[in-house]
């Protein structure tokens, strides 16, 4: 059980943290250079998991407002393929990303069979958390175009604090998860400098400041698409971790 554990982590850590080039497993954006023959046998076993029918979140629904699909152009045009420089790549996002990488069956104990990833759990499109994340080449800096939804007010007409500290560990969690997959969240700071009107799209940007052992530091901001109004900051501390950490619960 231990091994099967570790090989499935170490088979989802190869799949996040490989630099992408122009071997392609789905999409332009979703490709891999491959270190080994066991990279590459990993990496198409694991894509065969993401079944088709699984949907990926981070592509345009008929909610994206024209602020979302202008930047979501922008920055998926510099992804990776036979036209493009390849400065940025798109981060794919499910609703139960780890158990179609695992084929549910070896996570299962932690898992349950109805868990669902916070930030891509509602069904109507637009209602809550809208957002596609684009990694850069050199994995320091992840931008993330995010478009809030009714269903995510505080103060009247605008984004509640927790569900911006909830994108903010969301963006800086996956920027963290590239460069040291598994990672959990150990400190969190935020500072709230200006609110963020309901329906708006924004930027939450994360650059990668250090990395000591098994500790990396990363610091975000969110700021409006023209990048004239600072929403908020924070700086995050993520610590990698092994299985037998989320076994002992
Ligand atoms: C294809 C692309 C796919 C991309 C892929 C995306 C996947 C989909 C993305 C979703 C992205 C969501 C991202 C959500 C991420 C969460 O929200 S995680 C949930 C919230 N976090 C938690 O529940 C964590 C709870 N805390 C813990 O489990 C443990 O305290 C920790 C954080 C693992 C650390 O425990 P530990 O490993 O035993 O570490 P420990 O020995 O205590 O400390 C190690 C060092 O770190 C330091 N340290 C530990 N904690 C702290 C702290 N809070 N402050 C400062 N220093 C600390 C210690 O002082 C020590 O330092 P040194 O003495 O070595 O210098």
């Amino acid at each position: 059980m231990a091994k099967n554990l570790f090989r499935i982590f170490r088979s989802f850590q190869s799949f996040v943290s490989l630099p992408f080039t122009k071997n392609q497993v789905a999409h332009p954006c979703a490709s891999v250079a491959f270190r080994t023959t066991f990279d590459r046998t990993m990496v198409q076993a694991l894509a065969s998991f993401f079944s088709p029918k699984s949907r990926d979140f981070s592509l345009p629904n008929s909610s994206w407002g024209e602020e979302m699909i202008r930047l979501y152009e922008f920055y998926n045009n510099q992804c990776e393929g036979e036209n493009h420089g390849g400065e940025w790549r798109r981060l794919p996002s499910y609703n139960r990303s780890l158990k179609y990488a695992s084929g549910g069956v070896y996570l299962s104990k932690i898992i349950q069979s109805k868990a669902r990833l916070f930030t891509r759990n509602i069904r109507e499109p637009g209602a809550a958390f809208e957002y596609v994340v684009f990694v850069s080449k050199d994995e320091q800096r992840c931008v993330c175009v995010f478009q809030s939804g009714h269903l995510l007010e505080g103060p009247p007409g605008h984004v509640h604090g927790g569900a911006i500290a909830t994108m903010i560990d969301t963006v800086t969690g996956s920027h963290a998860s590239i460069l040291s997959a598994p990672v959990m969240t150990a400190n969190l700071n935020i500072n709230y400098r200006s609110p963020i009107p309901l329906g708006n799209t924004v930027l939450v940007e994360s650059c990668l400041d250090k990395r000591e052992g098994r500790k990396l530091f990363i610091s975000c901001k969110v700021t409006s698409t023209d990048g004239s109004k600072l929403h908020t900051e924070a700086t995050a501390l993520f610590l990698s971790i092994n299985v037998s950490h989320l076994l002992r619960g």
